[in-house]
C-alpha cells in the first residue's frame, strides 16, 4: 500500500469532510435501494463514525495492530447485518465521494491506492465477521434487563442477563441497542467481572439530547430486552498477579475499573493497589459503597475519593487528583489503569509520565483527541497553518461543560 499517497489524498478529502460524507451517503442510498433502512433515522453520529474509522485506518497504516482493529470491526459489524454485497457498495460510494471532493488530487494513482486500501480493509473486516460466525457467535446477544436502578438525576445502573453465554473480559465495553431507538448503537463499559449467575452491569450517564442514554436512563424498565454486540477494548488486566498497580476512575469510568477490581477480588491473593475514584461532586460518588466492599475483599487495596469542592467547577476534581498523584511514590513500579472523560485522561497521562510511570504501562481505551473549541479557520492557508480539531474526533464524548 502506498501509505504516503493515501495520507496525502486523505488530507485533501478531510478538509471537505462534510461534503465527502454527504456525497458518500447520498451515493450509497441512491444506488442501493433498501440500504437506508439499515441505518438509524438520525445520521449525524453515523457520519462522525465513518470518518473516525477512516481516520484510524489512515493514521495506523503501518501499525501491526491495524489487522486486529479491522477484524474486530468486521465482527462488530455483524450487528448491522452487513453482508459482503454491502461492503462492495460502500467501497464504490467511498471512491466516488473521494473523487468528487479531492479535485486535482484524485489522480489515477490515488484511485488505485484507495481501491487497494479499501479492498484490504473490507477483506479483513469480512474475515473477522466470518470467523465469528464460524465460531458460532451470534450477530448480537439479546439481554433482558433484570434490574434498573436510578442514582440521582442522570445516572442508571442496569443489570442484564443474556440468553446465550456472553464471553467478555473484565474492563471491556459493548455496544448496546434498544428497540426504543431502532438501529442506534452506543458503547458502554461493562462494570463486572465474570459472574456465576451470568449477569452483566452497565453504568449509564444521561447525555443531554442523547437518544440512547435518555432511553436507557429514563425510559427502560426491568423485563425489557436490549441487544449487545461483541465485547471489545483493551482496558483488560495486563499486570502480573501480585504486582503493584494504580487504578484511576472518573465519573462512569468507574464501570470498567470496578470490573477489573472484581476480577482481582476473585483471585487468591491480595495486591499492592491504589484506587483513585473521582467525581464532579460528592453526590456523584455513586461508586463509593462498591469501592468500600472491594477494599474489604482485597487486602492491600488503598482507596482515595476525590471530588470538587462544593460550588466549584467539576474540573477542580482533576486538579485535586493530580495533586494527590504527585504525593504518591513508586510510580516506575506501578501499572496504571485509567478510565474517564477524554479531558481527564489527556491531563493525567503526562503527569503520570512525568512522575516516572512507564508510558507502555499506562492502559486506557483508545480515546479521541481533546482540544478546546476554536473558531473554524476561514482560508486554506489558515487550515494548513492551524488545522482545527476534527468534529468526528470526539463522537462519543459526553458534553460535560457546565459545572
Ligand atoms: N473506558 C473508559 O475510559 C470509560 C470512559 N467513560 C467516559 O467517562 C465520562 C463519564 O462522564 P460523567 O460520569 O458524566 O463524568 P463527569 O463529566 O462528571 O467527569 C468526572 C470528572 O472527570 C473530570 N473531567 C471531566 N471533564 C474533564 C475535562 N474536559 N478535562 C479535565 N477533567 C475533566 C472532572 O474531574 C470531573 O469531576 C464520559 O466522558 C465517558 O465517555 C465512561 C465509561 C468508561
Amino acid at each position: 500500500m502506498d501509505a504516503q499517497l493515501l495520507r496525502s489524498t486523505f488530507a485533501v478529502v478531510e478538509r471537505r469532510a462534510e461534503h465527502a460524507v454527504t456525497f458518500f451517503y447520498s451515493h450509497l442510498f441512491w444506488n442501493n435501494p433498501g440500504v437506508r433502512e439499515l441505518f438509524p433515522e438520525d445520521m449525524r453520529p453515523q457520519r462522525d463514525r465513518l470518518f473516525a474509522a477512516l481516520t484510524h485506518v489512515v493514521t495506523h497504516l503501518e501499525d501491526p495492530g491495524l489487522r486486529e482493529y479491522l477484524t474486530h470491526l468486521g465482527r462488530d459489524h455483524r450487528k448491522f447485518l452487513a453482508a459482503p454485497a454491502l461492503y462492495a457498495a460502500v467501497g464504490a460510494s467511498l471512491t466516488a465521494a473521494f473523487a468528487h471532493v479531492a479535485g486535482a488530487a484524485w489522480t489515477a494513482e490515488a484511485e488505485k491506492a484507495w481501491t487497494e486500501a479499501y479492498g484490504y480493509v473490507a477483506d479483513l473486516m469480512l474475515r473477522g465477521a466470518e470467523e465469528a460466525a464460524a465460531a458460532g457467535e451470534p450477530a448480537w446477544w439479546d439481554a433482558r434487563v433484570v434490574r434498573h436502578e436510578r442514582y440521582g438525576e442522570d445516572l442508571a445502573l442496569l443489570t442484564l442477563r443474556t440468553r446465550q453465554p456472553f464471553p467478555h473480559l473484565p474492563g471491556q465495553y459493548v455496544s448496546v441497542s434498544s428497540l426504543r431507538v431502532p438501529r442506534v448503537w452506543r458503547t458502554y463499559s461493562l462494570a463486572n467481572a465474570v459472574r456465576e449467575d451470568g449477569t452483566l452491569e452497565l453504568h449509564v450517564s444521561l447525555v443531554r439530547g442523547g437518544v440512547m442514554s435518555t432511553a436507557l436512563v429514563e425510559e427502560t424498565r426491568a423485563g425489557e430486552t436490549l441487544r449487545l454486540s461483541a465485547p471489545g477494548g483493551g482496558l483488560t488486566s495486563r499486570t502480573d498477579p501480585g504486582a503493584p498497580r494504580t487504578y484511576i476512575a472518573a465519573g462512569t469510568g468507574w464501570a470498567p475499573v470496578k470490573g477489573l477490581l472484581e476480577e482481582v477480588a476473585q483471585g487468591p491473593e491480595g495486591v499492592e493497589a491504589r484506587l483513585f475514584l473521582v467525581a464532579r461532586a460528592r453526590e456523584y460518588l455513586y461508586g463509593r459503597p462498591d469501592a468500600e466492599r472491594l477494599r474489604e475483599r482485597i487486602p492491600g487495596l488503598n482507596v482515595t475519593y476525590i471530588t470538587s469542592a462544593p460550588h466549584h467547577p467539576r474540573d477542580q476534581a482533576t486538579e485535586r487528583l493530580l495533586q494527590a498523584l504527585r504525593i504518591c511514590g513508586y510510580w516506575p513500579a506501578h501499572d496504571v489503569y485509567l478510565a474517564g472523560p477524554p479531558g481527564l485522561l489527556a491531563e493525567t497521562v503526562p503527569v503520570l509520565e512525568e512522575l516516572g510511570t512507564d508510558p507502555a504501562r499506562i492502559f486506557h481505551d483508545a480515546l479521541p483527541a481533546v482540544d478546546r473549541p476554536r473558531p473554524r479557520p476561514g482560508s486554506t492557508s489558515e487550515w494548513l497553518i492551524d488545522p482545527p480539531a476534527l468534529l468526528w474526533h470526539d463522537p462519543e464524548a459526553r458534553t460535560p461543560r457546565s459545572p
